[in-house]
Protein backbone atom coordinates (compact mmCIF):
# COMPACT_ATOMS: atom_id res chain seq x y z
CA UNK A 1 0.00 0.00 0.00
CA UNK A 2 1.22 3.56 -0.57
CA UNK A 3 1.90 6.11 1.68
CA UNK A 4 -0.92 7.75 3.26
CA UNK A 5 -2.07 9.59 6.66
CA UNK A 6 -2.60 6.64 9.63
CA UNK A 7 -4.09 6.13 12.77
CA UNK A 8 -3.11 4.01 15.36
CA UNK A 9 -4.30 3.18 18.84
CA UNK A 10 -1.51 0.26 19.60
CA UNK A 11 -0.28 2.33 22.41
CA UNK A 12 -3.65 2.97 24.24
CA UNK A 13 -4.05 -0.76 24.33
CA UNK A 14 -4.51 -0.77 28.27
CA UNK A 15 -6.92 1.63 27.78
CA UNK A 16 -9.65 0.61 24.77
CA UNK A 17 -9.12 -2.91 23.82
CA UNK A 18 -10.20 -4.89 20.93
CA UNK A 19 -13.41 -5.91 21.94
CA UNK A 20 -14.83 -2.75 23.21
CA UNK A 21 -14.12 -0.97 19.69
CA UNK A 22 -15.74 -4.18 17.92
CA UNK A 23 -18.87 -3.66 20.18
CA UNK A 24 -18.96 0.11 20.05
CA UNK A 25 -19.31 -0.35 15.73
CA UNK A 26 -23.05 -0.48 15.88
CA UNK A 27 -22.84 2.99 17.76
CA UNK A 28 -20.02 4.39 15.50
CA UNK A 29 -21.96 3.56 12.01
CA UNK A 30 -25.06 4.86 12.89
CA UNK A 31 -22.99 8.40 13.56
CA UNK A 32 -21.31 7.88 10.62
CA UNK A 33 -24.99 7.23 8.47
CA UNK A 34 -26.52 10.03 10.35
CA UNK A 35 -23.59 12.37 9.02
CA UNK A 36 -23.40 10.46 5.18
CA UNK A 37 -26.93 10.64 4.73
CA UNK A 38 -27.74 14.10 6.26
CA UNK A 39 -30.31 13.23 8.42
CA UNK A 40 -28.82 14.84 11.45
CA UNK A 41 -28.88 18.26 13.25
CA UNK A 42 -27.10 20.80 11.51
CA UNK A 43 -27.54 19.00 8.25
CA UNK A 44 -27.76 21.74 6.39
CA UNK A 45 -23.81 22.38 7.13
CA UNK A 46 -22.48 19.65 5.69
CA UNK A 47 -21.20 21.22 1.84
CA UNK A 48 -17.91 20.21 3.23
CA UNK A 49 -18.40 16.45 2.62
CA UNK A 50 -18.15 16.20 -1.10
CA UNK A 51 -15.91 19.97 -1.66
CA UNK A 52 -12.95 18.10 -2.55
CA UNK A 53 -14.78 16.45 -5.48
CA UNK A 54 -17.12 18.84 -5.75
CA UNK A 55 -16.38 22.56 -5.84
CA UNK A 56 -16.79 25.34 -7.96
CA UNK A 57 -13.95 25.14 -10.90
CA UNK A 58 -14.87 28.51 -12.50
CA UNK A 59 -13.82 30.06 -8.46
CA UNK A 60 -10.78 27.63 -8.28
CA UNK A 61 -9.54 28.78 -11.42
CA UNK A 62 -9.89 32.65 -10.38
CA UNK A 63 -8.24 32.07 -7.27
CA UNK A 64 -5.66 31.02 -8.99
CA UNK A 65 -5.78 34.04 -10.70
CA UNK A 66 -6.03 36.59 -7.67
CA UNK A 67 -2.98 35.05 -6.19
CA UNK A 68 -0.67 35.39 -9.06
CA UNK A 69 -2.22 38.79 -9.17
CA UNK A 70 -1.24 39.54 -6.15
CA UNK A 71 2.16 37.81 -6.15
CA UNK A 72 2.58 40.12 -8.98
CA UNK A 73 1.83 43.34 -7.34
CA UNK A 74 2.13 42.56 -3.31
CA UNK A 75 5.29 42.45 -1.36
CA UNK A 76 2.63 41.47 1.47
CA UNK A 77 -1.07 39.88 1.60
CA UNK A 78 -2.86 40.92 5.13
CA UNK A 79 -5.01 38.32 5.87
CA UNK A 80 -8.05 39.33 7.69
CA UNK A 81 -10.29 36.98 9.48
CA UNK A 82 -10.56 35.41 12.97
CA UNK A 83 -11.70 31.70 13.72
CA UNK A 84 -12.73 29.40 10.47
CA UNK A 85 -11.73 32.38 8.55
CA UNK A 86 -7.86 32.17 9.40
CA UNK A 87 -6.83 28.92 11.51
CA UNK A 88 -6.96 27.15 7.78
CA UNK A 89 -5.49 29.12 5.96
CA UNK A 90 -2.35 29.62 8.64
CA UNK A 91 -2.44 26.07 9.51
CA UNK A 92 -1.59 25.46 5.77
CA UNK A 93 0.79 28.16 5.03
CA UNK A 94 2.94 27.22 8.09
CA UNK A 95 2.98 23.51 7.43
CA UNK A 96 4.20 23.67 4.08
CA UNK A 97 6.09 26.80 4.28
CA UNK A 98 9.76 27.75 4.88
CA UNK A 99 9.98 27.87 9.00
CA UNK A 100 10.95 32.04 8.47
CA UNK A 101 8.75 32.19 5.02
CA UNK A 102 8.24 36.05 5.82
CA UNK A 103 11.74 36.45 6.50
CA UNK A 104 13.05 35.18 4.09
CA UNK A 105 15.20 37.24 1.44
CA UNK A 106 13.12 38.35 -1.35
CA UNK A 107 14.16 36.34 -4.28
CA UNK A 108 15.13 33.23 -2.18
CA UNK A 109 11.16 33.37 -1.54
CA UNK A 110 9.19 34.15 -4.74
CA UNK A 111 6.04 34.87 -2.95
CA UNK A 112 4.87 37.78 -0.96
CA UNK A 113 5.29 38.14 2.87
CA UNK A 114 1.95 37.05 4.49
CA UNK A 115 0.59 38.31 7.71
CA UNK A 116 -2.72 37.57 9.65
CA UNK A 117 -4.78 40.02 11.90
CA UNK A 118 -8.13 40.42 12.61
CA UNK A 119 -7.66 37.18 14.77
CA UNK A 120 -7.27 39.58 18.40
CA UNK A 121 -8.30 43.27 19.08
CA UNK A 122 -5.07 44.22 20.01
CA UNK A 123 -3.68 47.92 19.26
CA UNK A 124 -0.42 47.19 19.68
CA UNK A 125 -0.44 44.33 17.28
CA UNK A 126 -1.71 46.48 14.71
CA UNK A 127 0.38 49.33 14.81
CA UNK A 128 3.53 47.08 14.88
CA UNK A 129 1.60 45.65 11.60
CA UNK A 130 1.38 48.61 9.91
CA UNK A 131 5.10 49.76 10.48
CA UNK A 132 5.94 46.67 8.93
CA UNK A 133 3.80 47.84 5.92
CA UNK A 134 5.89 50.93 5.20
CA UNK A 135 7.08 51.19 1.88
CA UNK A 136 5.80 48.18 1.38
CA UNK A 137 3.46 47.44 -1.58
CA UNK A 138 0.33 45.13 0.05
CA UNK A 139 -3.06 43.47 -0.73
CA UNK A 140 -5.72 42.84 1.77
CA UNK A 141 -7.63 39.52 1.52
CA UNK A 142 -10.50 39.74 3.91
CA UNK A 143 -12.30 37.21 5.07
CA UNK A 144 -15.49 37.42 6.65
CA UNK A 145 -18.92 34.70 6.22
CA UNK A 146 -21.05 37.31 8.31
CA UNK A 147 -19.32 40.24 7.73
CA UNK A 148 -19.83 42.17 11.05
CA UNK A 149 -17.51 39.73 13.25
CA UNK A 150 -15.50 42.59 15.54
CA UNK A 151 -11.93 41.67 15.36
CA UNK A 152 -11.74 41.56 11.43
CA UNK A 153 -13.81 44.27 10.91
CA UNK A 154 -11.62 46.59 13.09
CA UNK A 155 -9.01 45.42 11.37
CA UNK A 156 -10.26 45.65 8.06
CA UNK A 157 -11.24 49.48 8.54
CA UNK A 158 -7.43 50.45 9.27
CA UNK A 159 -5.61 48.29 6.63
CA UNK A 160 -8.39 49.75 4.76
CA UNK A 161 -7.73 53.09 5.40
CA UNK A 162 -3.74 52.58 5.07
CA UNK A 163 -4.52 50.97 1.38
CA UNK A 164 -6.65 53.81 0.57
CA UNK A 165 -4.35 56.85 1.66
CA UNK A 166 -1.20 54.56 -0.42
CA UNK A 167 -3.24 54.09 -3.41
CA UNK A 168 -6.02 56.02 -3.87
CA UNK A 169 -10.07 54.33 -3.32
CA UNK A 170 -9.49 53.10 -7.54
CA UNK A 171 -6.61 50.79 -7.23
CA UNK A 172 -6.98 50.07 -3.08
CA UNK A 173 -10.61 48.59 -4.55
CA UNK A 174 -8.23 46.42 -6.93
CA UNK A 175 -6.53 45.33 -4.25
CA UNK A 176 -8.71 44.15 -1.94
CA UNK A 177 -10.51 40.59 -2.09
CA UNK A 178 -13.62 39.62 -0.23
CA UNK A 179 -14.05 36.55 0.56
CA UNK A 180 -17.48 36.07 1.91
CA UNK A 181 -21.47 35.19 1.75
CA UNK A 182 -22.46 35.10 -1.84
CA UNK A 183 -25.92 36.76 -1.02
CA UNK A 184 -25.61 38.83 2.20
CA UNK A 185 -24.22 40.46 4.65
CA UNK A 186 -22.21 44.17 5.27
CA UNK A 187 -19.07 42.39 3.60
CA UNK A 188 -20.71 41.57 0.68
CA UNK A 189 -22.38 44.83 0.50
CA UNK A 190 -19.66 46.72 0.83
CA UNK A 191 -17.45 44.49 -1.94
CA UNK A 192 -20.48 45.11 -4.64
CA UNK A 193 -20.69 48.50 -3.80
CA UNK A 194 -16.63 49.75 -4.04
CA UNK A 195 -15.74 46.40 -6.48
CA UNK A 196 -13.85 44.23 -4.93
CA UNK A 197 -13.17 40.99 -6.66
CA UNK A 198 -15.38 38.71 -4.55
CA UNK A 199 -14.77 34.95 -3.49
CA UNK A 200 -17.36 32.85 -1.75
CA UNK A 201 -17.99 31.34 1.79
CA UNK A 202 -20.81 28.87 0.69
CA UNK A 203 -23.81 28.60 2.55
CA UNK A 204 -23.78 24.91 3.42
CA UNK A 205 -20.22 24.90 4.85
CA UNK A 206 -19.62 26.51 8.79
CA UNK A 207 -16.29 28.40 9.37
CA UNK A 208 -14.64 26.13 11.09
CA UNK A 209 -14.51 23.30 8.00
CA UNK A 210 -13.88 25.71 5.02
CA UNK A 211 -10.35 25.48 5.01
CA UNK A 212 -10.96 23.97 1.58
CA UNK A 213 -13.07 26.84 -0.04
CA UNK A 214 -12.07 30.67 -1.02
CA UNK A 215 -11.27 30.88 2.64
CA UNK A 216 -8.32 28.73 2.45
CA UNK A 217 -7.61 28.59 -0.76
CA UNK A 218 -6.80 32.09 -1.57
CA UNK A 219 -3.79 32.75 0.99
CA UNK A 220 -2.82 29.58 0.63
CA UNK A 221 -2.05 29.79 -2.83
CA UNK A 222 -0.81 33.02 -2.56
CA UNK A 223 2.08 31.35 -0.48
CA UNK A 224 3.19 29.25 -3.58
CA UNK A 225 1.00 26.07 -2.48
CA UNK A 226 -0.05 23.80 -4.88
CA UNK A 227 -4.14 23.92 -4.16
CA UNK A 228 -4.57 21.23 -6.70
CA UNK A 229 -2.36 18.74 -4.54
CA UNK A 230 -4.02 19.90 -1.39
CA UNK A 231 -7.49 18.94 -3.02
CA UNK A 232 -6.42 15.89 -4.10
CA UNK A 233 -5.13 14.94 -1.14
CA UNK A 234 -8.54 15.71 0.69
CA UNK A 235 -10.04 13.87 -2.08
CA UNK A 236 -8.31 10.80 -1.02
CA UNK A 237 -9.11 11.45 2.51
CA UNK A 238 -13.00 11.64 1.63
CA UNK A 239 -13.03 7.72 -0.28
CA UNK A 240 -10.58 6.50 2.51
CA UNK A 241 -13.47 8.01 5.23
CA UNK A 242 -16.67 7.07 3.07
CA UNK A 243 -15.65 3.95 1.42
CA UNK A 244 -13.68 1.95 3.94
CA UNK A 245 -15.31 -0.41 6.10
CA UNK A 246 -15.15 0.70 10.62
CA UNK A 247 -12.18 -1.90 10.94
CA UNK A 248 -9.62 0.08 9.08
CA UNK A 249 -11.33 3.24 8.50
CA UNK A 250 -8.66 5.64 10.02
CA UNK A 251 -11.38 8.72 10.79
CA UNK A 252 -14.01 6.50 12.20
CA UNK A 253 -11.41 4.80 14.56
CA UNK A 254 -10.62 8.04 15.76
CA UNK A 255 -13.45 9.11 16.77
CA UNK A 256 -14.98 5.65 18.21
CA UNK A 257 -11.44 5.59 20.58
CA UNK A 258 -11.89 9.45 21.51
CA UNK A 259 -15.48 8.52 22.49
CA UNK A 260 -14.53 5.51 24.50
CA UNK A 261 -11.79 7.11 26.28
CA UNK A 262 -14.06 9.98 27.05
CA UNK A 263 -16.54 7.30 28.86
CA UNK A 264 -13.93 6.23 30.68
CA UNK A 265 -13.35 9.69 32.15
CA UNK A 266 -10.90 11.34 29.88
CA UNK A 267 -12.03 14.75 29.36
CA UNK A 268 -8.91 16.32 27.82
CA UNK A 269 -7.39 15.32 24.26
CA UNK A 270 -3.89 16.74 23.75
CA UNK A 271 -2.65 16.84 20.23
CA UNK A 272 1.17 17.16 20.46
CA UNK A 273 3.29 17.82 17.94
CA UNK A 274 7.15 16.80 17.60
CA UNK A 275 7.51 20.03 14.13
CA UNK A 276 6.92 23.93 15.16
CA UNK A 277 5.48 24.04 12.03
CA UNK A 278 2.66 22.25 13.43
CA UNK A 279 1.32 24.52 15.88
CA UNK A 280 -1.14 26.18 13.76
CA UNK A 281 -2.73 22.70 12.57
CA UNK A 282 -2.92 21.96 16.05
CA UNK A 283 -5.05 25.33 16.51
CA UNK A 284 -7.06 24.78 13.58
CA UNK A 285 -7.86 21.22 14.75
CA UNK A 286 -8.92 22.60 18.67
CA UNK A 287 -11.53 25.13 16.69
CA UNK A 288 -12.82 22.01 14.89
CA UNK A 289 -13.41 20.00 17.81
CA UNK A 290 -13.86 22.44 20.46
CA UNK A 291 -16.46 24.29 18.83
CA UNK A 292 -18.36 21.43 17.58
CA UNK A 293 -18.26 19.28 20.73
CA UNK A 294 -18.46 21.43 23.54
CA UNK A 295 -21.79 22.06 23.55
CA UNK A 296 -24.77 20.77 26.06
CA UNK A 297 -22.23 20.65 28.89
CA UNK A 298 -20.82 18.11 27.24
CA UNK A 299 -17.48 17.26 25.04
CA UNK A 300 -14.15 16.35 25.04
CA UNK A 301 -11.96 19.76 26.17
CA UNK A 302 -9.49 19.94 23.05
CA UNK A 303 -6.00 21.04 23.90
CA UNK A 304 -2.39 21.47 22.57
CA UNK A 305 1.05 21.30 22.93
CA UNK A 306 4.07 21.97 21.01
CA UNK A 307 6.90 19.17 21.71
CA UNK A 308 9.27 18.77 22.58
CA UNK A 309 9.21 22.55 23.39
CA UNK A 310 6.49 21.98 25.87
CA UNK A 311 8.00 18.67 27.54
CA UNK A 312 9.93 21.20 29.61
CA UNK A 313 7.05 23.45 31.07
CA UNK A 314 3.58 20.85 30.76
CA UNK A 315 5.50 17.64 30.74
CA UNK A 316 5.28 17.36 34.08
CA UNK A 317 1.60 17.71 34.49
CA UNK A 318 1.38 15.41 31.31
CA UNK A 319 3.45 13.02 33.37
CA UNK A 320 2.04 13.09 36.41
CA UNK A 321 -0.47 14.92 37.23
CA UNK A 322 -4.19 14.98 37.41
CA UNK A 323 -4.98 11.56 34.98
CA UNK A 324 -7.68 13.66 32.96
CA UNK A 325 -6.41 13.23 29.51
CA UNK A 326 -5.40 11.15 26.69
CA UNK A 327 -2.94 12.44 24.17
CA UNK A 328 -2.57 12.23 20.24
CA UNK A 329 0.67 12.76 18.60
CA UNK A 330 0.50 14.06 14.94
CA UNK A 331 4.20 12.28 13.56
CA UNK A 332 5.60 13.57 10.46
CA UNK A 333 7.52 10.25 9.36
CA UNK A 334 9.79 11.89 6.82
CA UNK A 335 11.63 14.94 7.74
CA UNK A 336 12.75 17.18 5.09
CA UNK A 337 15.63 18.22 6.12
CA UNK A 338 18.68 15.98 7.19
CA UNK A 339 20.91 17.40 9.63
CA UNK A 340 24.03 15.20 10.94
CA UNK A 341 25.32 15.32 14.42
CA UNK A 342 29.47 16.02 14.13
CA UNK A 343 31.94 14.49 16.77
CA UNK A 344 33.60 17.31 18.85
CA UNK A 345 37.28 16.51 20.01
CA UNK A 346 36.27 17.53 23.69
CA UNK A 347 33.19 16.42 24.77
CA UNK A 348 32.17 18.84 26.90
CA UNK A 349 28.40 18.05 26.71
CA UNK A 350 28.55 14.83 26.54
CA UNK A 351 26.38 14.63 23.37
CA UNK A 352 29.20 12.79 21.43
CA UNK A 353 27.50 9.53 21.46
CA UNK A 354 25.06 10.97 18.90
CA UNK A 355 27.88 11.96 16.32
CA UNK A 356 27.08 10.59 12.97
CA UNK A 357 23.12 10.34 14.48
CA UNK A 358 20.99 12.78 12.63
CA UNK A 359 18.66 15.74 14.55
CA UNK A 360 15.27 13.64 12.85
CA UNK A 361 16.11 10.54 14.66
CA UNK A 362 16.88 12.32 18.04
CA UNK A 363 13.90 13.83 17.59
CA UNK A 364 12.06 10.25 16.82
CA UNK A 365 13.88 9.05 19.87
CA UNK A 366 12.37 11.72 22.07
CA UNK A 367 8.88 11.09 20.51
CA UNK A 368 9.02 7.33 21.24
CA UNK A 369 10.56 7.63 24.21
CA UNK A 370 7.80 10.11 25.50
CA UNK A 371 4.72 8.13 24.16
CA UNK A 372 5.61 5.07 26.22
CA UNK A 373 6.62 7.37 29.54
CA UNK A 374 3.25 8.98 29.13
CA UNK A 375 1.32 5.74 28.04
CA UNK A 376 3.08 4.41 31.80
CA UNK A 377 2.10 7.45 33.24
CA UNK A 378 -1.65 6.39 32.47
CA UNK A 379 -2.06 8.66 29.61
CA UNK A 380 -3.69 6.64 26.74
CA UNK A 381 -1.71 7.36 23.52
CA UNK A 382 -2.52 7.69 19.58
CA UNK A 383 -1.23 8.30 17.16
CA UNK A 384 -2.41 10.48 13.86
CA UNK A 385 0.94 9.59 11.24
CA UNK A 386 1.72 11.74 8.41
CA UNK A 387 3.83 10.75 5.72
CA UNK A 388 5.35 13.73 4.97
CA UNK A 389 4.79 17.63 5.04
CA UNK A 390 3.23 18.51 1.93
CA UNK A 391 -0.13 19.54 0.12
CA UNK A 392 -1.51 15.99 -0.09
CA UNK A 393 -1.18 14.62 2.81
CA UNK A 394 -2.44 17.82 4.40
CA UNK A 395 -5.43 17.38 2.56
CA UNK A 396 -5.76 14.16 3.85
CA UNK A 397 -5.25 14.86 7.23
CA UNK A 398 -7.86 18.11 6.86
CA UNK A 399 -10.18 15.27 5.56
CA UNK A 400 -9.26 12.60 8.53
CA UNK A 401 -10.14 15.31 11.16
CA UNK A 402 -13.85 16.63 9.70
CA UNK A 403 -14.78 13.54 8.64
CA UNK A 404 -13.67 12.26 12.73
CA UNK A 405 -15.33 15.34 14.14
CA UNK A 406 -18.94 14.94 12.40
CA UNK A 407 -19.42 11.52 13.51
CA UNK A 408 -17.50 12.13 16.93
CA UNK A 409 -19.89 14.77 17.60
CA UNK A 410 -23.11 12.56 16.53
CA UNK A 411 -21.96 10.03 18.84
CA UNK A 412 -21.82 12.63 21.65
CA UNK A 413 -25.40 13.35 20.86
CA UNK A 414 -24.94 17.20 20.22
CA UNK A 415 -25.00 19.27 16.94
CA UNK A 416 -21.57 19.16 15.94
CA UNK A 417 -22.28 22.12 13.05
CA UNK A 418 -23.57 25.09 15.45
CA UNK A 419 -21.63 27.21 17.91
CA UNK A 420 -24.41 29.21 19.91
CA UNK A 421 -22.15 29.80 22.84
CA UNK A 422 -19.60 32.13 21.11
CA UNK A 423 -22.72 34.80 21.01
CA UNK A 424 -22.48 34.97 24.63
CA UNK A 425 -19.38 36.82 24.87
CA UNK A 426 -20.48 39.11 21.89
CA UNK A 427 -23.73 40.19 23.54
CA UNK A 428 -21.90 41.72 26.41
CA UNK A 429 -18.82 43.23 24.81
CA UNK A 430 -21.70 45.20 22.14
CA UNK A 431 -23.94 46.04 25.58
CA UNK A 432 -20.29 47.17 27.47
CA UNK A 433 -19.28 49.04 24.23
CA UNK A 434 -22.79 50.91 23.86
CA UNK A 435 -23.91 49.69 20.65
CA UNK A 436 -27.54 50.58 19.95
CA UNK A 437 -30.01 47.98 20.83
CA UNK A 438 -27.73 46.97 23.87
CA UNK A 439 -28.78 49.58 26.52
CA UNK A 440 -30.79 47.40 29.08
CA UNK A 441 -27.73 44.58 29.06
CA UNK A 442 -25.46 47.31 29.57
CA UNK A 443 -26.76 48.78 32.58
CA UNK A 444 -26.93 45.47 34.00
CA UNK A 445 -23.34 44.49 32.97
CA UNK A 446 -22.28 48.01 34.09
CA UNK A 447 -23.51 46.93 37.82
CA UNK A 448 -22.36 43.67 37.93
CA UNK A 449 -18.46 45.02 36.57
O1 LIG B 1 -16.43 34.48 9.16
P1 LIG B 1 -17.03 35.21 10.32
O2 LIG B 1 -18.49 35.42 10.15
O3 LIG B 1 -16.30 36.52 10.57
O4 LIG B 1 -16.86 34.31 11.61
C1 LIG B 1 -15.61 33.98 12.14
C2 LIG B 1 -15.69 33.00 13.26
O5 LIG B 1 -16.56 33.46 14.27
C3 LIG B 1 -17.36 32.42 14.79
O6 LIG B 1 -18.65 32.58 14.27
C4 LIG B 1 -17.43 32.39 16.27
O7 LIG B 1 -17.06 33.53 16.88
C5 LIG B 1 -16.71 31.17 14.25
O8 LIG B 1 -17.56 30.11 14.22
C6 LIG B 1 -16.21 31.63 12.93
O9 LIG B 1 -15.26 30.75 12.43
Amino acid sequence: MGKEVTFDYSKAAGFVSAEEMANFKTTVMAARDTLVEKTGAGNDYLGWIDLPVDYDQEEFARIKKAAAKIQGDSDVLLVVGIGGSYLGARAAIEFLSHSFYNVLPKGVRKTPEIYFVGNSISSKYIRDLQQVLEGKDFSINIISKSGTTTEPAIAFRVFKEMLVNKYGKDEASKRIYATTDKARGALKNLADQEGYEEFVVPDDVGGRYSVLTAVGLLPIAVSGANIDKLMEGAASGRKKALELPYETNAALQYAAVRNILLRKGKQVEITANYEPSLHYVSEWWKQLFGESEGKDRRGIFPASVDLTTDLHSMGQFIQDGARIMFETVINVEESPAEILLQKEEVDTDGMNYLAGKSVDFVNKSAMNGTILAHTDGDVPNLLVTVPEQNEFYLGELFYFYEFACGVSGYILGINPFNQPGVESYKRNMFALLGKPGYEEQREALLKRL
